[in-house]
């Protein structure tokens, strides 16, 4: 299985980079951005000052807002839109996709409503097995990729030799991404940091330090092991960069759209000034903070500081008092 020419669909900040990841590692790649004008200015500009000013594109990166030119002869397709626009997005693409192509989603959430992750998502709309589909995760923000600093990666896949062609298309002097066979738990790794990360970003804004922060992440990880554990992830992907790596990443990192959303919060302002602060961009923990609440109740899994960031961001609660709330939680060991 040979990845030579490969289709980004959604020209954000991560799609944008992960392209240039693409063609850094000599892939011929081809995005598809949504407004013209930032398929134009991919193409002939070699920028997309949008979403990575003063990044400079590989030449051999090229761009369209048509997306049948774009995925006319793809040997691999990056899904690279948010988690909860995928499913209408596919949905227009879905007979333009060349069979045999392999599917890859670095999208980070769980959709609200069905309560599925991205795989499953694709695999519903695309008509391919969900073993099919290779996820990427692990601690990758965009900024930092774009600007050619080392970072690792996780590509999951049931079928190995899928996310074994991706790594191979994708490996270079500055993105060293593993394999793993565990999609669930690098889904949900994924999906449930962006969470933990609006919790440490209110934390922040709320005058919190280093103890506040290393509390959320610890306690923020344990709850999404439990959440895998129920639902079949292995637990090891949990101490590996689609868990722990991404979580620190995240949390820590002012570049973190989700970090940044919280800490807004966190000093008082609404959602809408939050919002505003990332730029238009994705806090995929916004949404995410609902359906994995949904996803943990169903399954009678305890997430109680998914819980408190549905309670502010749903319900307009005071941050300080819902970290108040989960400070004074019945006691209980470490492991209950
Ligand atoms: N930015 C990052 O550092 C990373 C992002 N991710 C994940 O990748 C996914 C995409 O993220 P980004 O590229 O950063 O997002 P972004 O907000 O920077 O860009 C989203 C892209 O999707 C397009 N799009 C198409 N249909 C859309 C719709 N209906 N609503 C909104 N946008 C639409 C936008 O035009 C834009 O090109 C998210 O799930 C995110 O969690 C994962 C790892 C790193
Ligand atoms: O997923 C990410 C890093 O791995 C990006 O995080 P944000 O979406 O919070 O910017």
């Amino acid at each position: 299985m040979t990845v030579q020419s490969v289709t980004v669909l959604g020209a954000g900040s991560w799609g944008t980079t992960f392209a240039k990841v693409l063609a850094d590692a000599g892939r011929d790649v081809t995005m598809w951005a949504r407004r013209a004008e930032v398929a134009a200015e991919i193409r002939d500009e070699h920028t997309n000052s949008g979403y990575l000013p003063g990044v400079t594109l590989p030449g051999r990166l090229t761009a369209t807002a048509d997306p049948e030119e774009a995925l006319s002869g793809a040997d691999a397709v990056v899904l690279a839109v948010p988690s909860q626009s995928l499913r209408a997005n596919l949905t227009g693409w879905r007979g333009l996709l060349p069979r045999d192509a392999i599917l890859v989603s670095l999208a980070k959430g769980v959709e609200l409503g069905t309560l599925k992750r991205m795989s499953e998502v694709i695999s519903e709309i695309a008509e391919v097995p969900a073993n099919e589909v290779v996820v990427v995760s692990g601690p990758n923000l965009a900024r930092e990729i774009a600007q050619q600093q080392p970072a690792g990666a996780v590509l999951a896949c049931a079928d190995h030799d899928r996310a074994v062609a991706i790594q191979q298309a994708s490996f270079n002097g500055y993105f060293r991404p593993y394999t793993n066979t565990d999609v669930v738990g690098c889904e949900l790794g994924g999906a449930c940091k962006n969470v933990i990360a609006l919790s440490c970003g209110m934390a922040a804004g709320l005058g919190f330090g280093a103890n506040t922060m290393a509390t959320l992440i610890t306690r923020g990880l344990a709850e999404t092991a439990r959440l895998g554990a129920k639902l079949g992830a292995d637990p090891l992907t949990f101490a590996g960069l689609a868990g722990v790596g991404d979580l620190v990443a995240t949390c820590a990192s002012p570049l973190s759209r989700n970090r940044t959303f919280g800490e807004r919060i966190g000093r008082g302002e609404t959602p809408q000034q939050a919002q505003a602060a990332v730029g238009g961009q994705v806090a995929e923990g916004v949404m995410s903070c609902q359906s994995i609440r949904e996803l943990a109740r169903g399954v009678g899994v305890d997430m109680p500081i998914t819980d408190a960031m549905f309670r502010v961001c749903h319900e307009g609660m005071d941050p300080a008092r819902v970290g108040a709330e989960l400070l004074g939680r019945q006691q209980k060991h470490e492991w209950s």
